[in-house]
């Protein structure tokens, strides 16, 4: 499991060097700043590495120079420490600490292995994709290097998308200077970077963006009505199993009445679940029009075709709060936008990869894409995946990207559908949903089926009383 610090502000590189700049005209100065971060990296160098002989690989901007002074604190400290470099910073702080480092600097062709190894070659500055030698050069050394710590980003990662420019596999931790970058929770950077350690160096952040954290929940109140905490309608459709799963995971996250609307008479399930028989369009018009309804679960397998698309508008045009998930995605299509932008009531979507892209723009790093996603669409967008990000039409974004890879399982994507609507009938926001069901797949452990996933729930809300 990686660990990744938690309700932690992420920046893009411009935001970074912007709040560098401010930490500056506060008085700050840049050769201060830069000891802050060597002495940062430098810490959890000899934490991680045990006192083992190191090599610090160090580049041409300012992730190089950090390198150096890592080099001089560790051989400080007592430590074995090589260098090797591409190039040399030639101004400012960065080449001073390169002047400062009285060792010899030996070259990244040439160098041999030592079983800790500090990658400082490029951080946010990478520009384009690493040439192939020094990208098989750094592979190599970071393979026979037992522990491996990169500074800032490991090299070879574009800071903003998460984009694979060339960068190692193996890269034991990363510490993130100042604030996370989008490169640590996104794309390749999910595997690339390793654990992630975030280290205060003193630069005010002031994100709107953040890494998703533990939600900090309620028992309902001592006068609870099973209407209070929340009803939830989930529409079935021609595959009925996986409406199943949304209706229990939306029992099971708290909501207090569940209604399964479903086109014949449903069999199992808990008899917890109220069934109801709607015959097409108007029958649904007809029950959403309850006032006490806190969502609706409209998309896990619906299906495609008329009937399905006849309870889509339905829902759509219903004043009930919507979470739309699966078929209803792919129905809606490119003309997502447009169509929900006009709604009156809340719309919460939630597309794999692929939905997403039927629907919207995906151009850009995933972040930027949901959002312009919500702005478009008026909705909140809870854009699935290793790297999930969730995008409010505000601007607000939290991304979790440390969640089981065993959940790639079906069914998985119906479970959240629920608990997405359970916890927003109960007044509670999407990134609660998306951390309960991260937790319930971490307490569930290896190889669960969907189903096991929704007896973990209440464990992992009973975490955040
Ligand atoms: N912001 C903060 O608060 C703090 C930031 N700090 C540190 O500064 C780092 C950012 O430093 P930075 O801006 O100097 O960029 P950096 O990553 O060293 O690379 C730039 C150099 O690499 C070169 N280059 C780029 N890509 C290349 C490629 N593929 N292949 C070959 N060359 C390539 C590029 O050349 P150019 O593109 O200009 O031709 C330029 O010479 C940041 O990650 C953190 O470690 C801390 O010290 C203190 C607080
Ligand atoms: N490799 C992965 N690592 C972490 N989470 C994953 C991974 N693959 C899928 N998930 C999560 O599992 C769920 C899968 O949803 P979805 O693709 O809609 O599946 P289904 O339609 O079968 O239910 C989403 O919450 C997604 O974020
Ligand atoms: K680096």
């Amino acid at each position: 499991m990686r660990i990744l610090p938690s309700g932690a502000p992420i920046l893009r590189a411009d935001e970074m060097r912007a709040a560098e700049q401010r930490c500056f005209g506060a008085g700050v100065s840049q050769s201060e700043l830069m000891e802050r971060a060597s002495l940062a990296v430098a810490r959890e160098v000899a934490r991680l590495g045990a006192g083992q002989p190191a090599l610090v690989l160090a580049g041409p901007g300012n992730n190089g120079g950090d390198a150096y002074g890592v080099a001089r604190l560790l051989r400080g400290w007592g430590h074995d420490v090589a260098v090797a470099a591409i190039g040399r910073p030639t101004s400012g702080a960065a080449a001073a600490n390169a002047a400062a480092w009285q060792g010899k600097v030996e070259s990244l062709e040439q160098v041999s292995a030592r079983p800790v190894l500090v990658d400082g070659l490029f951080g946010t500055g990478m520009s384009c994709a690493l040439d192939a030698p020094v990208a098989a050069h750094l592979a190599r050394l970071v393979a026979a290097a037992s522990v491996s710590v990169a500074i800032d980003i490991p090299s070879g990662i574009e800071t903003d998308t998460g984009l694979d420019l060339g960068a190692p596999d193996g890269i034991t931790a990363t510490v993130a200077l100042g604030a996370l970058k989008p490169a640590h929770l996104l794309g390749a950077g999910v595997s690339k970077c390793g654990h992630v350690l975030l280290a205060d160096i003193g630069v005010e952040p002031g994100a709107i963006w953040s890494s998703i954290a533990r939600p900090r929940l309620q028992a309902p109140e001592p006068q609870a009505h099973k209407y209070d905490r929340g009803l939830v309608v989930v529409v079935a459709g021609s595959m009925a199993g996986a409406s199943r799963l949304a209706a229990r995971a939306a029992l099971h996250g708290g909501a207090g009445y569940v209604i399964l609307a479903a086109p014949e008479p449903a069999t199992g399930g808990p008899d917890a679940i109220v069934q109801r028989t709607i015959e097409g369009r108007d029958a649904l018009a007809e029950l959403l029009t309850d006032p006490r309804i806190g969502a609706v679960v409209i998309g896990p397998g619906l299906g495609r075709d008329e009937a399905a698309k006849d309870l889509l508008e339905a829902a759509i045009g219903c004043e009930r709060d919507l979470v739309i998930d699966g078929d209803a995605l792919s129905l809606l299509g490119e003309a997502a936008a447009e169509r929900l932008r006009t709604r009156k009531a809340a719309t919460l979507l939630t597309p794999h990869a692929g939905e997403f892209a039927r629907m919207f723009d995906a151009a850009g790093s995933k972040i930027e894409a949901t959002l312009a996603a919500a702005r478009n669409s008026g909705a909140t967008v809870i854009h699935k995946g290793a790297d999930t990000v969730i995008a409010w039409a505000g601007g607000k974004a939290v991304v979790a990207s440390a969640a089981s890879s065993w959940l790639s399982t079906a069914g998985t994507g119906d479970v959240l559908a629920g608990l997405v609507a359970a916890r927003h009938a109960a007044g509670g926001s999407a990134d609660e949903a998306v951390w309960l069901h991260s937790r319930a797949a971490r307490l569930a452990g290896p190889a669960f089926a969907a189903d096991d996933l929704i007896g973990r729930i209440p464990v992992a809300m009973g975490e955040c009383l």
